[in-house]
Protein backbone atom coordinates (compact mmCIF):
# COMPACT_ATOMS: atom_id res chain seq x y z
CA UNK A 1 0.00 0.00 0.00
CA UNK A 2 3.03 2.50 0.76
CA UNK A 3 4.32 1.77 -2.63
CA UNK A 4 1.62 2.96 -4.15
CA UNK A 5 0.91 6.03 -1.94
CA UNK A 6 4.28 6.70 -3.07
CA UNK A 7 2.96 7.42 -6.72
CA UNK A 8 1.11 10.47 -5.25
CA UNK A 9 2.37 13.77 -5.38
CA UNK A 10 4.14 14.53 -2.45
CA UNK A 11 4.45 18.40 -2.43
CA UNK A 12 0.31 18.61 -2.52
CA UNK A 13 0.06 15.77 0.13
CA UNK A 14 1.93 18.10 2.27
CA UNK A 15 -0.50 21.11 1.33
CA UNK A 16 -3.26 19.05 1.70
CA UNK A 17 -1.82 17.70 5.38
CA UNK A 18 -1.51 21.63 6.11
CA UNK A 19 -5.04 22.16 5.37
CA UNK A 20 -6.41 19.65 7.79
CA UNK A 21 -4.34 20.65 10.65
CA UNK A 22 -6.05 23.93 10.21
CA UNK A 23 -9.36 22.51 9.44
CA UNK A 24 -8.99 20.79 12.97
CA UNK A 25 -7.80 23.79 14.70
CA UNK A 26 -10.52 25.57 13.81
CA UNK A 27 -13.22 23.36 14.10
CA UNK A 28 -11.87 22.90 17.84
CA UNK A 29 -11.36 26.20 18.80
CA UNK A 30 -15.16 26.76 18.12
CA UNK A 31 -15.55 24.63 22.38
CA UNK A 32 -13.04 26.81 23.69
CA UNK A 33 -14.96 29.87 22.93
CA UNK A 34 -18.18 28.39 23.47
CA UNK A 35 -16.92 27.90 26.87
CA UNK A 36 -15.93 31.35 27.04
CA UNK A 37 -19.29 33.06 26.39
CA UNK A 38 -20.95 30.57 29.11
CA UNK A 39 -18.39 31.83 31.61
CA UNK A 40 -18.63 34.94 31.20
CA UNK A 41 -22.39 34.72 30.87
CA UNK A 42 -22.03 32.73 34.09
CA UNK A 43 -20.24 35.47 35.70
CA UNK A 44 -23.09 37.85 33.95
CA UNK A 45 -20.01 39.91 32.64
CA UNK A 46 -21.89 42.59 29.98
CA UNK A 47 -22.62 41.43 26.58
CA UNK A 48 -19.93 43.46 24.50
CA UNK A 49 -17.33 40.88 25.59
CA UNK A 50 -20.23 38.29 24.27
CA UNK A 51 -21.08 39.77 21.19
CA UNK A 52 -17.32 40.03 20.46
CA UNK A 53 -16.39 36.17 21.03
CA UNK A 54 -19.48 35.19 19.06
CA UNK A 55 -18.44 37.44 16.21
CA UNK A 56 -15.32 35.65 16.51
CA UNK A 57 -16.60 32.08 15.94
CA UNK A 58 -18.67 33.03 13.19
CA UNK A 59 -15.65 33.95 11.19
CA UNK A 60 -13.60 31.09 12.29
CA UNK A 61 -16.81 28.87 11.22
CA UNK A 62 -17.27 30.28 7.55
CA UNK A 63 -13.05 30.29 6.82
CA UNK A 64 -12.89 26.44 8.70
CA UNK A 65 -15.88 25.68 6.71
CA UNK A 66 -13.51 27.00 3.41
CA UNK A 67 -10.67 25.55 4.38
CA UNK A 68 -12.80 22.27 4.58
CA UNK A 69 -14.59 22.56 1.74
CA UNK A 70 -11.12 22.87 -0.42
CA UNK A 71 -9.33 20.01 1.17
CA UNK A 72 -11.64 17.64 0.61
CA UNK A 73 -11.74 18.76 -2.90
CA UNK A 74 -8.01 18.60 -2.84
CA UNK A 75 -8.01 14.96 -1.31
CA UNK A 76 -10.41 13.85 -3.60
CA UNK A 77 -9.12 14.97 -6.82
CA UNK A 78 -5.65 13.57 -5.23
CA UNK A 79 -7.17 10.01 -4.47
CA UNK A 80 -9.43 10.17 -8.25
CA UNK A 81 -5.69 11.17 -9.41
CA UNK A 82 -4.19 7.87 -7.95
CA UNK A 83 -6.94 5.85 -9.44
CA UNK A 84 -6.36 7.48 -12.95
CA UNK A 85 -2.30 6.91 -12.54
CA UNK A 86 -2.83 3.04 -11.58
CA UNK A 87 -5.20 2.21 -13.88
CA UNK A 88 -3.04 3.85 -16.81
CA UNK A 89 0.35 1.64 -15.50
CA UNK A 90 -2.27 -1.29 -15.57
CA UNK A 91 -3.58 -0.83 -18.79
CA UNK A 92 0.40 -0.01 -20.91
CA UNK A 93 1.93 -3.33 -18.52
CA UNK A 94 -1.08 -5.55 -19.83
CA UNK A 95 -0.91 -3.87 -23.41
CA UNK A 96 2.93 -5.34 -23.15
CA UNK A 97 2.08 -9.01 -21.62
CA UNK A 98 2.90 -11.46 -23.99
CA UNK A 99 0.07 -14.62 -24.66
CA UNK A 100 2.34 -16.12 -22.05
CA UNK A 101 1.75 -13.47 -19.10
CA UNK A 102 -1.78 -13.32 -20.41
CA UNK A 103 -2.82 -16.78 -19.66
CA UNK A 104 -0.71 -16.85 -16.79
CA UNK A 105 -3.23 -14.07 -14.94
CA UNK A 106 -6.57 -14.40 -17.14
CA UNK A 107 -8.69 -12.08 -18.66
CA UNK A 108 -11.16 -11.97 -15.32
CA UNK A 109 -8.65 -11.01 -12.63
CA UNK A 110 -6.91 -8.53 -15.02
CA UNK A 111 -10.48 -6.54 -15.72
CA UNK A 112 -10.87 -6.89 -11.87
CA UNK A 113 -7.70 -5.65 -10.78
CA UNK A 114 -7.72 -2.89 -13.07
CA UNK A 115 -11.44 -1.95 -11.86
CA UNK A 116 -12.38 -2.92 -8.58
CA UNK A 117 -8.92 -2.90 -6.93
CA UNK A 118 -8.45 0.31 -7.76
CA UNK A 119 -11.58 1.44 -6.77
CA UNK A 120 -11.00 -0.14 -3.20
CA UNK A 121 -7.46 1.89 -3.50
CA UNK A 122 -9.25 4.99 -4.24
CA UNK A 123 -11.82 4.76 -1.26
CA UNK A 124 -8.77 4.04 0.97
CA UNK A 125 -6.48 6.49 -0.12
CA UNK A 126 -9.38 9.05 -0.05
CA UNK A 127 -10.50 7.70 4.00
CA UNK A 128 -6.58 8.11 4.32
CA UNK A 129 -6.12 12.01 3.68
CA UNK A 130 -9.40 12.65 5.42
CA UNK A 131 -9.44 10.43 8.26
CA UNK A 132 -5.90 9.08 8.85
CA UNK A 133 -4.66 12.58 9.08
CA UNK A 134 -7.39 14.66 10.31
CA UNK A 135 -8.12 11.99 13.32
CA UNK A 136 -4.78 12.11 15.08
CA UNK A 137 -4.74 15.91 14.41
CA UNK A 138 -7.97 15.77 16.57
CA UNK A 139 -6.92 13.73 19.04
CA UNK A 140 -4.18 15.28 19.81
CA UNK A 141 -5.78 19.41 19.48
CA UNK A 142 -8.92 17.93 21.71
CA UNK A 143 -6.61 16.23 24.55
CA UNK A 144 -4.70 19.57 24.22
CA UNK A 145 -7.79 21.61 24.60
CA UNK A 146 -9.60 19.87 26.90
CA UNK A 147 -6.32 20.01 29.41
CA UNK A 148 -5.97 23.73 29.29
CA UNK A 149 -9.43 23.99 30.17
CA UNK A 150 -9.72 21.67 33.22
CA UNK A 151 -6.18 19.49 33.60
CA UNK A 152 -8.65 17.59 37.14
CA UNK A 153 -10.56 15.86 34.39
CA UNK A 154 -7.86 14.86 32.00
CA UNK A 155 -7.85 11.73 34.23
CA UNK A 156 -11.22 10.28 32.69
CA UNK A 157 -9.60 9.55 29.19
CA UNK A 158 -7.23 7.08 30.67
CA UNK A 159 -10.40 5.11 31.04
CA UNK A 160 -12.09 5.91 28.25
CA UNK A 161 -9.48 5.90 25.51
CA UNK A 162 -7.88 2.37 26.48
CA UNK A 163 -11.44 0.94 26.72
CA UNK A 164 -12.29 1.63 23.24
CA UNK A 165 -8.98 0.78 21.87
CA UNK A 166 -9.61 -2.64 23.50
CA UNK A 167 -13.46 -3.22 21.81
CA UNK A 168 -12.19 -1.31 18.54
CA UNK A 169 -8.76 -3.77 18.36
CA UNK A 170 -11.21 -7.03 19.32
CA UNK A 171 -13.45 -5.73 16.38
CA UNK A 172 -10.83 -5.71 13.72
CA UNK A 173 -9.39 -8.65 14.74
CA UNK A 174 -12.25 -10.75 14.12
CA UNK A 175 -13.17 -8.49 10.58
CA UNK A 176 -9.57 -8.24 8.96
CA UNK A 177 -9.70 -12.00 7.93
CA UNK A 178 -13.24 -11.29 6.20
CA UNK A 179 -12.75 -8.08 4.47
CA UNK A 180 -9.80 -9.97 3.15
CA UNK A 181 -11.40 -12.60 1.51
CA UNK A 182 -14.35 -10.70 -0.44
CA UNK A 183 -11.71 -9.87 -2.65
CA UNK A 184 -10.89 -12.92 -3.81
CA UNK A 185 -15.27 -13.31 -3.55
CA UNK A 186 -15.32 -10.51 -6.17
CA UNK A 187 -12.94 -12.29 -8.70
CA UNK A 188 -14.69 -15.02 -8.44
CA UNK A 189 -17.54 -13.75 -9.31
CA UNK A 190 -16.44 -11.65 -11.87
CA UNK A 191 -15.19 -14.72 -13.76
CA UNK A 192 -18.70 -16.84 -13.50
CA UNK A 193 -20.51 -13.78 -14.94
CA UNK A 194 -17.54 -12.91 -17.71
CA UNK A 195 -18.15 -16.71 -18.92
CA UNK A 196 -21.45 -16.53 -18.74
CA UNK A 197 -21.18 -13.73 -21.20
CA UNK A 198 -18.73 -15.04 -23.71
CA UNK A 199 -20.21 -18.36 -23.59
CA UNK A 200 -23.72 -17.06 -23.75
CA UNK A 201 -24.57 -19.02 -27.18
CA UNK A 202 -22.14 -22.39 -26.10
CA UNK A 203 -24.08 -22.52 -22.88
CA UNK A 204 -27.36 -22.03 -24.92
CA UNK A 205 -26.68 -24.78 -27.63
CA UNK A 206 -25.54 -27.17 -24.73
CA UNK A 207 -28.78 -25.81 -22.27
CA UNK A 208 -26.34 -25.81 -19.47
CA UNK A 209 -27.82 -22.30 -18.66
CA UNK A 210 -29.31 -23.57 -15.22
CA UNK A 211 -25.93 -25.10 -14.37
CA UNK A 212 -24.38 -21.72 -15.08
CA UNK A 213 -27.00 -20.12 -12.87
CA UNK A 214 -26.49 -22.01 -10.26
CA UNK A 215 -22.84 -21.84 -10.32
CA UNK A 216 -23.49 -17.54 -10.48
CA UNK A 217 -25.96 -18.17 -7.65
CA UNK A 218 -23.50 -19.88 -5.33
CA UNK A 219 -20.75 -17.64 -5.75
CA UNK A 220 -23.21 -14.92 -5.10
CA UNK A 221 -24.62 -15.77 -2.07
CA UNK A 222 -21.48 -17.09 -1.16
CA UNK A 223 -20.38 -13.31 -1.99
CA UNK A 224 -23.43 -11.83 0.42
CA UNK A 225 -23.02 -14.13 3.09
CA UNK A 226 -19.27 -13.06 3.79
CA UNK A 227 -20.49 -8.93 2.69
CA UNK A 228 -23.36 -9.49 5.43
CA UNK A 229 -20.72 -11.32 8.11
CA UNK A 230 -18.56 -8.19 7.65
CA UNK A 231 -20.80 -5.39 8.08
CA UNK A 232 -22.19 -7.28 11.32
CA UNK A 233 -19.09 -6.92 13.04
CA UNK A 234 -18.96 -3.76 11.58
CA UNK A 235 -21.89 -2.69 12.97
CA UNK A 236 -20.98 -3.60 16.70
CA UNK A 237 -18.45 -0.23 16.44
CA UNK A 238 -21.56 1.62 17.29
CA UNK A 239 -23.04 0.01 20.16
CA UNK A 240 -19.39 0.47 21.49
CA UNK A 241 -18.97 3.92 20.88
CA UNK A 242 -22.07 4.93 22.43
CA UNK A 243 -21.39 2.58 25.70
CA UNK A 244 -17.58 4.00 26.15
CA UNK A 245 -19.21 7.69 25.37
CA UNK A 246 -21.97 7.16 27.71
CA UNK A 247 -19.42 5.87 30.34
CA UNK A 248 -17.15 9.47 29.71
CA UNK A 249 -19.90 11.52 29.97
CA UNK A 250 -21.14 9.91 33.44
CA UNK A 251 -17.59 10.37 34.71
CA UNK A 252 -16.90 13.95 33.57
CA UNK A 253 -20.44 15.07 34.38
CA UNK A 254 -20.04 13.74 38.13
CA UNK A 255 -16.66 14.72 38.63
CA UNK A 256 -17.28 18.07 36.83
CA UNK A 257 -20.17 19.24 38.92
CA UNK A 258 -18.65 18.26 42.12
CA UNK A 259 -15.79 20.51 40.72
CA UNK A 260 -17.95 23.31 40.07
CA UNK A 261 -19.69 23.02 43.30
CA UNK A 262 -16.25 23.08 45.04
CA UNK A 263 -15.98 26.75 42.82
CA UNK A 264 -13.19 25.31 41.41
CA UNK A 265 -14.68 25.18 37.41
CA UNK A 266 -16.39 26.77 35.20
CA UNK A 267 -19.76 25.60 34.10
CA UNK A 268 -18.77 26.69 30.17
CA UNK A 269 -15.21 24.51 31.17
CA UNK A 270 -16.78 21.49 31.67
CA UNK A 271 -19.13 22.03 28.52
CA UNK A 272 -16.06 22.52 26.09
CA UNK A 273 -14.24 19.26 28.32
CA UNK A 274 -17.44 16.98 26.98
CA UNK A 275 -16.87 18.39 23.80
CA UNK A 276 -13.56 17.34 23.40
CA UNK A 277 -13.77 13.95 24.80
CA UNK A 278 -16.68 13.57 22.12
CA UNK A 279 -14.23 14.66 19.42
CA UNK A 280 -11.38 12.51 20.34
CA UNK A 281 -13.44 9.46 20.79
CA UNK A 282 -15.07 10.05 17.51
CA UNK A 283 -11.77 10.79 16.26
CA UNK A 284 -10.45 7.03 17.50
CA UNK A 285 -13.53 4.87 15.83
CA UNK A 286 -12.62 6.84 12.90
CA UNK A 287 -9.38 5.69 12.70
CA UNK A 288 -10.65 2.47 13.21
CA UNK A 289 -13.01 2.36 10.43
CA UNK A 290 -10.04 2.84 7.95
CA UNK A 291 -8.88 -0.06 9.57
CA UNK A 292 -12.12 -2.07 8.00
CA UNK A 293 -11.17 -1.18 4.72
CA UNK A 294 -7.60 -1.07 4.84
CA UNK A 295 -7.10 -5.05 4.69
CA UNK A 296 -9.26 -4.75 1.59
CA UNK A 297 -7.54 -2.09 0.05
CA UNK A 298 -4.20 -4.12 0.69
CA UNK A 299 -5.14 -6.90 -0.98
CA UNK A 300 -6.11 -4.87 -3.61
CA UNK A 301 -2.31 -3.21 -4.16
CA UNK A 302 -0.80 -6.51 -3.62
CA UNK A 303 -2.71 -7.65 -6.79
CA UNK A 304 -2.02 -4.70 -8.67
CA UNK A 305 1.78 -4.66 -7.85
CA UNK A 306 1.42 -8.34 -8.94
CA UNK A 307 0.66 -7.14 -12.22
CA UNK A 308 3.07 -4.07 -12.52
CA UNK A 309 5.78 -6.16 -11.19
CA UNK A 310 5.45 -8.93 -13.40
CA UNK A 311 8.68 -9.37 -15.42
CA UNK A 312 7.95 -9.39 -19.23
CA UNK A 313 9.16 -12.65 -20.67
CA UNK A 314 9.09 -10.53 -23.92
CA UNK A 315 10.47 -7.06 -24.05
CA UNK A 316 13.26 -4.34 -25.62
CA UNK A 317 16.89 -4.99 -24.18
CA UNK A 318 18.30 -1.38 -23.57
CA UNK A 319 20.81 -1.89 -26.15
CA UNK A 320 18.03 -2.59 -28.94
CA UNK A 321 19.38 -2.80 -32.72
CA UNK A 322 17.32 -0.94 -35.70
CA UNK A 323 16.14 -2.41 -38.62
CA UNK A 324 16.29 1.45 -40.10
CA UNK A 325 13.16 2.59 -42.90
CA UNK A 326 13.77 -0.69 -45.36
CA UNK A 327 11.17 -0.63 -47.87
CA UNK A 328 12.00 -4.49 -48.65
CA UNK A 329 13.00 -7.30 -46.04
CA UNK A 330 14.17 -10.62 -46.18
CA UNK A 331 13.17 -13.33 -43.45
CA UNK A 332 14.92 -16.29 -42.14
CA UNK A 333 13.82 -19.19 -39.63
CA UNK A 334 16.97 -21.53 -38.48
CA UNK A 335 16.20 -24.16 -36.28
CA UNK A 336 13.52 -22.31 -34.70
CA UNK A 337 11.74 -24.51 -31.90
CA UNK A 338 9.08 -23.46 -29.39
CA UNK A 339 7.41 -25.19 -26.01
CA UNK A 340 4.83 -24.01 -24.18
CA UNK A 341 5.44 -23.63 -20.62
CA UNK A 342 4.69 -27.36 -18.88
CA UNK A 343 3.69 -28.87 -22.31
CA UNK A 344 5.51 -32.35 -22.84
CA UNK A 345 6.43 -31.47 -25.98
CA UNK A 346 7.59 -28.37 -28.16
CA UNK A 347 4.75 -26.94 -30.15
CA UNK A 348 7.46 -26.26 -33.24
CA UNK A 349 10.57 -27.73 -33.80
CA UNK A 350 12.98 -27.92 -36.21
CA UNK A 351 11.81 -24.85 -38.38
CA UNK A 352 13.86 -24.19 -41.05
CA UNK A 353 12.99 -20.94 -43.79
CA UNK A 354 14.43 -18.18 -46.17
CA UNK A 355 11.92 -16.03 -47.69
CA UNK A 356 13.53 -13.22 -50.36
CA UNK A 357 10.98 -10.32 -50.77
CA UNK A 358 8.72 -11.23 -53.57
CA UNK A 359 8.13 -15.08 -52.11
CA UNK A 360 5.23 -16.47 -51.13
CA UNK A 361 5.36 -19.45 -49.15
CA UNK A 362 1.87 -21.63 -47.95
CA UNK A 363 2.35 -23.25 -44.62
CA UNK A 364 -0.63 -26.11 -44.74
CA UNK A 365 -1.11 -28.63 -41.81
CA UNK A 366 -4.16 -30.24 -40.09
CA UNK A 367 -5.22 -28.81 -36.75
CA UNK A 368 -2.87 -28.51 -33.35
CA UNK A 369 -0.19 -29.08 -35.94
CA UNK A 370 1.15 -25.95 -35.07
CA UNK A 371 0.77 -23.29 -37.83
CA UNK A 372 -0.43 -20.39 -36.00
CA UNK A 373 2.42 -21.04 -33.43
CA UNK A 374 4.91 -19.83 -36.10
CA UNK A 375 3.00 -16.82 -36.90
CA UNK A 376 3.49 -16.45 -33.44
CA UNK A 377 6.96 -16.50 -33.20
CA UNK A 378 7.60 -14.66 -36.72
CA UNK A 379 5.80 -11.40 -34.55
CA UNK A 380 7.71 -11.95 -31.99
CA UNK A 381 4.49 -12.85 -29.66
CA UNK A 382 6.08 -15.66 -28.68
CA UNK A 383 10.10 -16.17 -27.71
CA UNK A 384 11.59 -19.35 -29.92
CA UNK A 385 12.65 -21.25 -27.53
CA UNK A 386 15.75 -21.70 -28.97
CA UNK A 387 16.87 -21.14 -33.08
CA UNK A 388 16.94 -17.52 -34.92
CA UNK A 389 14.59 -15.54 -36.42
CA UNK A 390 16.42 -13.00 -38.64
CA UNK A 391 15.13 -9.98 -40.38
CA UNK A 392 17.92 -8.70 -42.85
CA UNK A 393 20.29 -10.88 -40.85
CA UNK A 394 19.27 -8.89 -37.45
CA UNK A 395 17.79 -11.91 -34.71
CA UNK A 396 14.13 -10.47 -34.10
CA UNK A 397 15.71 -10.43 -30.46
CA UNK A 398 17.68 -7.52 -30.75
CA UNK A 399 15.16 -5.30 -32.98
CA UNK A 400 12.37 -2.92 -31.26
CA UNK A 401 9.17 -4.79 -31.19
CA UNK A 402 7.44 -2.10 -32.43
CA UNK A 403 9.64 -1.70 -35.29
CA UNK A 404 9.63 -5.12 -36.01
CA UNK A 405 5.84 -5.15 -35.84
CA UNK A 406 5.74 -2.11 -38.11
CA UNK A 407 7.08 -4.18 -41.38
CA UNK A 408 3.89 -7.24 -40.39
CA UNK A 409 0.79 -6.85 -41.91
CA UNK A 410 -0.76 -9.75 -39.64
CA UNK A 411 -4.21 -10.90 -40.42
CA UNK A 412 -4.83 -13.10 -37.18
CA UNK A 413 -6.83 -16.63 -37.53
CA UNK A 414 -9.89 -15.21 -35.29
CA UNK A 415 -10.56 -11.86 -37.10
CA UNK A 416 -10.74 -9.59 -34.55
CA UNK A 417 -12.27 -5.87 -34.88
CA UNK A 418 -12.11 -2.61 -32.58
CA UNK A 419 -15.44 -0.95 -31.39
CA UNK A 420 -15.42 2.83 -33.72
CA UNK A 421 -15.95 3.15 -37.28
CA UNK A 422 -14.63 0.93 -40.60
CA UNK A 423 -12.48 3.79 -41.05
CA UNK A 424 -10.47 3.50 -37.27
CA UNK A 425 -10.25 -0.20 -37.88
CA UNK A 426 -8.47 -0.12 -41.40
CA UNK A 427 -6.50 2.89 -39.80
CA UNK A 428 -5.22 0.47 -37.04
CA UNK A 429 -2.67 -0.58 -39.79
CA UNK A 430 -1.91 2.45 -40.99
CA UNK A 431 -2.39 5.94 -38.78
CA UNK A 432 -2.08 7.97 -41.84
CA UNK A 433 -3.81 5.94 -44.74
CA UNK A 434 -5.45 7.96 -47.36
CA UNK A 435 -9.21 7.45 -48.28
CA UNK A 436 -7.76 6.50 -51.55
CA UNK A 437 -5.33 3.59 -49.91
CA UNK A 438 -8.14 2.17 -47.52
CA UNK A 439 -11.16 1.91 -50.57
CA UNK A 440 -8.29 0.43 -52.33
CA UNK A 441 -7.16 -2.02 -49.62
CA UNK A 442 -11.29 -3.16 -49.32
CA UNK A 443 -11.65 -3.99 -53.20
CA UNK A 444 -8.61 -6.03 -52.87
CA UNK A 445 -10.03 -8.12 -49.81
CA UNK A 446 -12.68 -8.43 -51.87
CA UNK A 447 -15.28 -6.02 -48.83
CA UNK A 448 -17.42 -4.96 -51.18
CA UNK A 449 -19.93 -5.28 -49.27
CA UNK A 450 -19.02 -1.56 -47.12
CA UNK A 451 -20.19 0.91 -48.49
CA UNK A 452 -19.50 3.76 -46.08
CA UNK A 453 -15.61 4.27 -44.28
CA UNK A 454 -17.79 5.35 -41.50
CA UNK A 455 -20.09 2.20 -41.01
CA UNK A 456 -20.55 1.30 -37.36
CA UNK A 457 -18.58 -1.74 -35.94
CA UNK A 458 -19.23 -2.65 -32.51
CA UNK A 459 -17.30 -4.25 -30.11
CA UNK A 460 -15.46 -7.27 -31.76
CA UNK A 461 -17.32 -6.70 -35.20
CA UNK A 462 -20.32 -8.41 -33.81
CA UNK A 463 -22.36 -6.74 -36.23
CA UNK A 464 -20.57 -8.30 -39.55
CA UNK A 465 -20.59 -11.78 -40.45
CA UNK A 466 -17.50 -13.62 -39.99
CA UNK A 467 -16.09 -13.41 -43.74
CA UNK A 468 -16.88 -10.09 -43.53
CA UNK A 469 -14.75 -9.58 -39.89
CA UNK A 470 -11.62 -11.67 -41.99
CA UNK A 471 -12.01 -9.58 -45.55
CA UNK A 472 -11.88 -6.41 -42.88
CA UNK A 473 -8.77 -7.72 -41.42
CA UNK A 474 -7.07 -8.70 -44.59
CA UNK A 475 -7.93 -5.51 -45.65
CA UNK A 476 -6.24 -3.82 -42.54
CA UNK A 477 -3.19 -5.71 -43.26
CA UNK A 478 -2.92 -4.77 -46.61
CA UNK A 479 -3.95 -0.86 -45.73
CA UNK A 480 -0.23 -0.84 -43.73
CA UNK A 481 1.69 -1.84 -46.53
CA UNK A 482 3.87 -3.81 -45.17
CA UNK A 483 7.33 -6.00 -45.56
CA UNK A 484 5.84 -9.03 -44.56
CA UNK A 485 2.38 -10.07 -45.02
CA UNK A 486 1.19 -12.95 -42.68
CA UNK A 487 -2.22 -14.68 -43.58
CA UNK A 488 -3.36 -17.20 -40.60
CA UNK A 489 -6.16 -19.27 -41.82
CA UNK A 490 -7.32 -15.99 -43.27
CA UNK A 491 -9.37 -16.90 -46.33
CA UNK A 492 -11.05 -19.86 -44.14
CA UNK A 493 -14.75 -18.20 -44.50
CA UNK A 494 -14.05 -17.03 -48.29
CA UNK A 495 -15.45 -19.03 -51.26
CA UNK A 496 -13.73 -20.42 -53.80
CA UNK A 497 -13.83 -17.80 -56.23
CA UNK A 498 -13.74 -15.09 -53.89
CA UNK A 499 -10.61 -17.02 -52.64
CA UNK A 500 -9.11 -17.07 -56.34
CA UNK A 501 -10.04 -13.43 -56.92
CA UNK A 502 -8.08 -12.14 -53.42
CA UNK A 503 -5.52 -13.81 -53.88
CA UNK A 504 -5.28 -12.71 -57.63
CA UNK A 505 -5.59 -9.00 -56.48
CA UNK A 506 -3.28 -9.08 -53.97
CA UNK A 507 -0.32 -10.22 -56.36
CA UNK A 508 0.51 -6.96 -58.03
CA UNK A 509 -0.12 -5.68 -54.61
CA UNK A 510 2.70 -7.87 -53.16
CA UNK A 511 5.39 -7.93 -55.54
CA UNK A 512 7.99 -7.13 -53.19
CA UNK A 513 6.75 -8.41 -50.21
CA UNK A 514 6.80 -11.98 -47.92
CA UNK A 515 3.25 -13.23 -47.90
CA UNK A 516 3.17 -16.44 -45.48
CA UNK A 517 -0.61 -18.03 -46.28
CA UNK A 518 -1.21 -20.36 -43.28
CA UNK A 519 -4.20 -22.37 -44.73
CA UNK A 520 -6.01 -25.89 -44.55
CA UNK A 521 -7.15 -25.50 -47.90
CA UNK A 522 -5.34 -27.03 -50.82
CA UNK A 523 -6.85 -24.43 -53.37
CA UNK A 524 -5.53 -21.53 -50.81
CA UNK A 525 -1.83 -22.99 -51.36
CA UNK A 526 -1.95 -24.29 -54.74
CA UNK A 527 -0.03 -21.05 -56.47
CA UNK A 528 2.20 -20.30 -53.70
CA UNK A 529 6.31 -20.24 -54.42
CA UNK A 530 6.67 -23.08 -51.90
CA UNK A 531 4.68 -24.84 -49.31
CA UNK A 532 5.51 -26.48 -46.12
CA UNK A 533 3.65 -29.39 -44.30
CA UNK A 534 3.26 -28.91 -41.09
CA UNK A 535 2.85 -32.29 -38.99
CA UNK A 536 2.86 -32.06 -35.01
CA UNK A 537 5.26 -29.13 -35.26
CA UNK A 538 7.52 -30.40 -37.81
CA UNK A 539 8.19 -29.48 -41.29
CA UNK A 540 7.41 -33.30 -43.24
CA UNK A 541 7.66 -31.88 -46.50
CA UNK A 542 8.02 -28.68 -48.82
CA UNK A 543 8.18 -27.47 -52.37
CA UNK A 544 5.61 -26.45 -55.24
CA UNK A 545 2.13 -28.28 -54.97
CA UNK A 546 3.63 -30.33 -57.98
CA UNK A 547 6.18 -31.97 -56.59
CA UNK A 548 4.76 -32.40 -52.72
CA UNK A 549 1.90 -34.18 -55.32
CA UNK A 550 4.53 -36.35 -56.19
CA UNK A 551 6.93 -36.73 -52.61
CA UNK A 552 4.70 -36.36 -50.28
CA UNK A 553 2.55 -38.61 -48.18
CA UNK A 554 0.63 -36.47 -45.93
CA UNK A 555 0.38 -33.51 -48.70
CA UNK A 556 -1.42 -36.47 -51.08
CA UNK A 557 -4.02 -37.30 -48.28
CA UNK A 558 -5.04 -33.58 -47.25
CA UNK A 559 -5.21 -33.05 -51.07
CA UNK A 560 -7.80 -36.41 -51.78
CA UNK A 561 -9.60 -35.73 -48.49
CA UNK A 562 -10.37 -32.75 -49.89
CA UNK A 563 -11.23 -33.18 -53.44
CA UNK A 564 -13.14 -36.31 -52.40
CA UNK A 565 -15.28 -33.70 -49.73
CA UNK A 566 -15.77 -31.18 -53.02
CA UNK A 567 -17.24 -34.10 -54.98
CA UNK A 568 -19.15 -35.68 -52.62
N1 LIG B 1 -1.71 -21.17 -25.10
C1 LIG B 1 -1.35 -22.44 -25.28
N2 LIG B 1 -0.89 -23.16 -24.24
C2 LIG B 1 -0.49 -24.46 -24.41
N3 LIG B 1 -0.51 -25.10 -25.60
C3 LIG B 1 -0.97 -24.45 -26.67
C4 LIG B 1 -1.41 -23.08 -26.58
N4 LIG B 1 -1.77 -22.67 -27.82
C5 LIG B 1 -1.59 -23.74 -28.64
N5 LIG B 1 -1.09 -24.79 -27.96
C6 LIG B 1 -0.74 -26.10 -28.52
O1 LIG B 1 0.27 -25.91 -29.51
C7 LIG B 1 0.06 -26.72 -30.63
C8 LIG B 1 0.08 -25.89 -31.91
O2 LIG B 1 -1.00 -24.98 -31.88
P1 LIG B 1 -1.29 -23.99 -33.09
O3 LIG B 1 -2.32 -23.02 -32.63
O4 LIG B 1 -0.02 -23.45 -33.60
O5 LIG B 1 -1.92 -24.99 -34.17
P2 LIG B 1 -2.52 -24.67 -35.59
O6 LIG B 1 -1.80 -25.54 -36.55
O7 LIG B 1 -2.53 -23.21 -35.86
O8 LIG B 1 -3.99 -25.22 -35.40
P3 LIG B 1 -5.37 -24.70 -36.03
O9 LIG B 1 -5.32 -24.97 -37.50
O10 LIG B 1 -6.38 -25.54 -35.35
O11 LIG B 1 -5.47 -23.26 -35.69
C9 LIG B 1 -1.27 -27.44 -30.40
O12 LIG B 1 -0.97 -28.77 -30.04
C10 LIG B 1 -1.92 -26.71 -29.24
O13 LIG B 1 -2.57 -27.62 -28.40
Amino acid sequence: MIRIWKMMNSKKIIFIVTLIFLEAVGFLVLPTLAAEILNLAAQGIETGAVRTIGIVMIVVTLITIVIAVFSTRLSAQESQGLGNTLRKKLFEKIMSFSSQELSSFGTSTLITRTSNDVMQIQLVTMLMLRLIIMSPIVMVVSFLFAFQREAQLAWVFAVTIPAIAIGVGLILRKASPIFRSIQKKTDRLNQIFREGLTGMRVIRAFNTTSYEEERFDEANQDFRDTSIRANTILALMLPVMIIVMGISNVLIFTQGTQLISLGIMDIGNLVAFVQYGVQMLISILQVAMLFFFLPRAEVSAERILEVLDTELHIRDESDVDTLGPVDKVNLELKDVAFGFKGAERDAVCDINMNLEPGDTLAIIGGTGSGKTTIANLITRLYEATSGEILVNGKDIGTIKQHELRENIGYAPQQALLFSGTIRSNLQYGNPQASEEEMWHALSIAQADFVEDLDRRVEAGGRNFSGGQRQRLNIARAIVSQPNIYIFDDSFSALDFKTDAKLREALKPETEDAIVIIIAQRVNTVVNADEILVLDNGQIVGRGSHEELMATNRLYQDIVSSQTKGAGE
